[in-house]
């Protein structure tokens, strides 16, 4: 199996287990860590406690000021409810280095159907975005909730990285991510889930659609911003059992003022599978009436950087991304060849 295979494997696994398909609780699985109490090791506890059993957690008490959190919302859905072409016009997609507008175009090896989305891929590399950016004004609003999170999720790898990789040099992770640099990979991606009427919100389901189909994350770390009142992401709970009738999909609800972080695979990688890295989704819910809006900050490692653990294969960070952007390139073309 290629370094990647596993990764991929898991997810298209889902269109035959019957753990894809099913309904979600709310049972509070995914814990609230407050970053602004406790000693640094009562935050570490918490920490890896989420991070080796859920995967996933809501983080209060990060510092990331909620007027720029709510002026990138604002950027977004501006930018979304202009007419497609002007979006297209204004962003250009280019999959190879994974910029620019996106219109229901992703396809999950776990679903084999395009996400029911569209959404602006900001990746934070030299000249990436060049003829890229929608506005400048929507450029100042991404470039501040970038850096902000960005910051964040260096903190948080700091905070992990002497438990999760023993192995190599204190810092090691955080400095492995440079925005804007010549190989730089980390990434934001404003997301929007359009509405759709009762019908063909029915004949979706009943095809087998998602707003977003059930994946795992390539990143070392996500942040992902929701609003209130626009729910829909749920990951699997319990998913250490091995044992699939004890696995059961929990809602991520937005929680007012918190940010939904989840462990990537890049990062399981990286520390051998001690933190795991959750399969999560995005529900189309029976209701599709209203928009579901989200921002997701992927912390990825710079292309050059070599993860090198004890268990797993080397490999680069960038032929890491690289081999899962082609696994959904490969769905696409699947799915079109059998149209
Ligand atoms: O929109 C969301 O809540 C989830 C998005 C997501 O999981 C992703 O883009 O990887
Ligand atoms: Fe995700």
């Amino acid at each position: 199996m290629g370094a990647a295979d596993q990764d991929i494997a898991v997810e298209a696994s889902l269109k035959t287990t019957g753990l894809g398909s099913a309904s979600a609780k709310d049972d509070g699985v995914v814990p609230v860590i407050d970053l602004s109490q406790g000693t640094d090791e009562e935050i570490v506890e918490q920490l890896w406690k989420a991070a080796t059993q859920v995967g996933f957690f809501s983080l209060t008490g990060h510092g990331i000021p909620q007027s720029l959190i709510d002026k990138a919302f604002e950027e977004s859905q501006a930018f979304f409810e202009q007419p497609l072409e002007d979006k297209q016009k204004q962003s250009p997609v280019d999959m190879s280095i994974n910029c620019g507008f996106e219109y229901f175009a992703q396809v999950r090896p776990s679903t084999g159907v395009a996400d029911q989305k569209e959404s602006l891929q900001v990746t934070a590399r030299e000249k990436a975005m060049d003829g890229r950016w929608p506005s400048d004004h929507f450029e100042s609003a991404a470039q501040d909730l970038l850096n902000a999170s960005h910051a964040l999720a260096n903190k948080l790898l700091d905070l992990l990285q002497p438990l999760a990789v023993p192995h190599v040099a204190p810092q090691t992770l955080s400095k492995s991510h440079n925005l804007w640099s010549l190989d730089g990979q980390c990434t934001i991606r404003f997301l929007h889930y359009p509405p759709q009427d009762a019908e063909t919100t029915k004949a979706l389901l009943k095809e087998g659609y998602w707003r977003a189909g059930p994946h795992t994350d390539w990143a070392n770390l996500t942040l992902l911003y929701q609003r209130p009142g626009q729910a829909g992401l749920e990951c699997c709970a319990n998913p250490r059992t091995g044992n699939p009738s004890e696995m059961y999909w929990t809602k991520v609800n937005p929680v007012e003022g918190a940010i939904a972080v989840n462990i990537g695979d890049m990062l399981a990688r990286w520390s051998d599978g001690k933190l795991y890295s959750n399969l999560h989704r995005v529900r189309l819910p029976e209701d599709a009436s209203k928009s579901r809006y989200s921002i997701a900050y992927f912390a990825q490692s710079d292309k050059s950087t070599l993860i090198e653990t004890e268990n797993n294969p080397p490999i680069t960070a960038g032929d890491y991304i690289l081999s899962r952007i082609q696994s959904n390139f490969e769905a696409a073309k699947k799915k079109k060849q059998e149209a």
